[in-house]
């Protein structure tokens, strides 16, 4: 193969904006077809996507199209598992947004259909582990020099919410970034996870709790406490502090200048993820679409997908037990041992 020829399916919001990249900004790769149950949707995504482009409104025939060779997935969440399928019985490379699906069972039939067709074909879009913070406190880390993480406090903040996100969807939805890229960061696996209700906000809609803190522990015993806080008010503020034995790592966020100004020292804070993660979102689908073409698979695997979506499943529960839930796994198949 020396060109991915997309099938991209699910024109919604990040659906054009990974079009609008793959054609102006990514090299090896074209949108070829474009996929959505509204025809007008999918309609105006082939717009931004080209001249020439084919519509579809069935995902499986816009997958089987003998011209595409790899598929793109920007469906919701609840409607990643049958386009992602549809691919691997294909035997074409996919690329799904996160979170792989969400349920841990739905996880597992994705995982045990890529296992039974021999083939690495699925990549799951965790786009932090392409952000060049991240990445630099990961080298850091893995430096030596600082001992070891023991403490992780992490702030996952937002302006707001639509009416339709849930409690629950502060795990699957948003949690689901820090629970995918925190074992990844600091070399370990969850253990057992919490997830604590404080006051709820008077901004949060109605039934929505929010905010709310997760602790979640790794089997070597680093704790993380996650502010989750999607009302917050004032943009979109992630943070990252690594306690080790020897010194403290904090995220660079994107750098804004430092101001003095009318009795104020002052930064911007990035309005949204959009802004906030443009870089990783290119050097993520680039570094897909180069593993793609040498028949691998980069980034968060569809088993990585899987753990997260049992840790999710844990802190779900969590969230009515308010005890901590043990996130069990049954070990990694050898099949994605790296
Ligand atoms: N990595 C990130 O930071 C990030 C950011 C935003 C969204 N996402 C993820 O991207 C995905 C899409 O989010 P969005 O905000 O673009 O959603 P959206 O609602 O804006 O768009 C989804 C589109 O999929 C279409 N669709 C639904 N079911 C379909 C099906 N079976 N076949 C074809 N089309 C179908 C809908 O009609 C809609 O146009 C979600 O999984 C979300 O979690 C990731
Ligand atoms: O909490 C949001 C995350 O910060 C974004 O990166 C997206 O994944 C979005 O879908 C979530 O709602």
């Amino acid at each position: 193969m020396d060109e991915l020829k997309i099938a991209l399916v699910g024109c919604g919001m990040i659906g054009k904006q990974h079009i609008d990249r793959i054609q102006n900004r990514i090299k090896g790769a074209t949108v070829v077809a474009v996929c959505d149950v509204f025809e007008a949707g999918a309609k105006a995504a082939a717009e931004i996507a080209g001249p020439g482009t084919k519509v579809y409104t069935d995902s499986a025939e816009a997958i089987n199209d003998p011209d595409v060779n790899a598929v793109v997935v920007t469906t919701p969440g609840q409607f990643h598992k049958i386009p992602i399928l549809q691919a691997i019985a294909a035997g074409k490379p996919v690329f799904t947004e996160k979170p792989l699906t969400n349920t841990a069972a739905e996880c597992k039939e994705i995982v045990d259909a890529e296992m039974a067709s021999g083939k690495h074909l699925v990549q799951v879009g965790f786009m932090r582990r392409y952000d060049r913070g991240y990445n630099q406190v990961k080298e850091l880390i893995d430096d030596g020099k600082f001992g070891a993480p023991m403490i992780l406090k992490c702030t996952h903040r937002a302006d707001g919410v639509a009416e339709d996100y849930t409690t629950a969807m502060a795990v699957t939805d948003t949690a689901i970034h820090e629970i995918d890229v925190l074992p990844w960061l600091i070399n370990d696996e969850w253990d057992e996870v919490q997830c604590i209700m404080p006051k709820t906000s008077s901004k949060a809609h109605a039934g929505l709790k929010d905010p709310q803190v997760m602790i979640m522990k790794t089997k070597t015993g680093i704790v993380t406490m996650l502010e989750v806080n999607v009302n917050c008010g004032f943009g979109y503020d992630i943070n990252c502090e690594v306690v080790c034995e020897n010194g403290v790592i904090n995220l660079p966020c994107p750098s804004f200048p430092t101001v003095r100004f009318a009795n104020n020292v002052s930064t911007k804070i990035e309005d949204n993820w959009i802004l906030r993660f443009m870089d990783s979102y290119d050097v993520e689908i680039q570094d897909w679409v180069d593993h793609a073409l040498k028949g691998e698979t980069g980034g968060s695997s569809a088993w990585d997908g899987y753990v997260a979506s049992i840790t999710a499943d844990a802190l779900v529960a969590s969230q009515t037990s308010g005890k901590a839930e043990k996130v069990v796994t049954g070990g990694t198949p050898d099949f994605y041992k790296k």
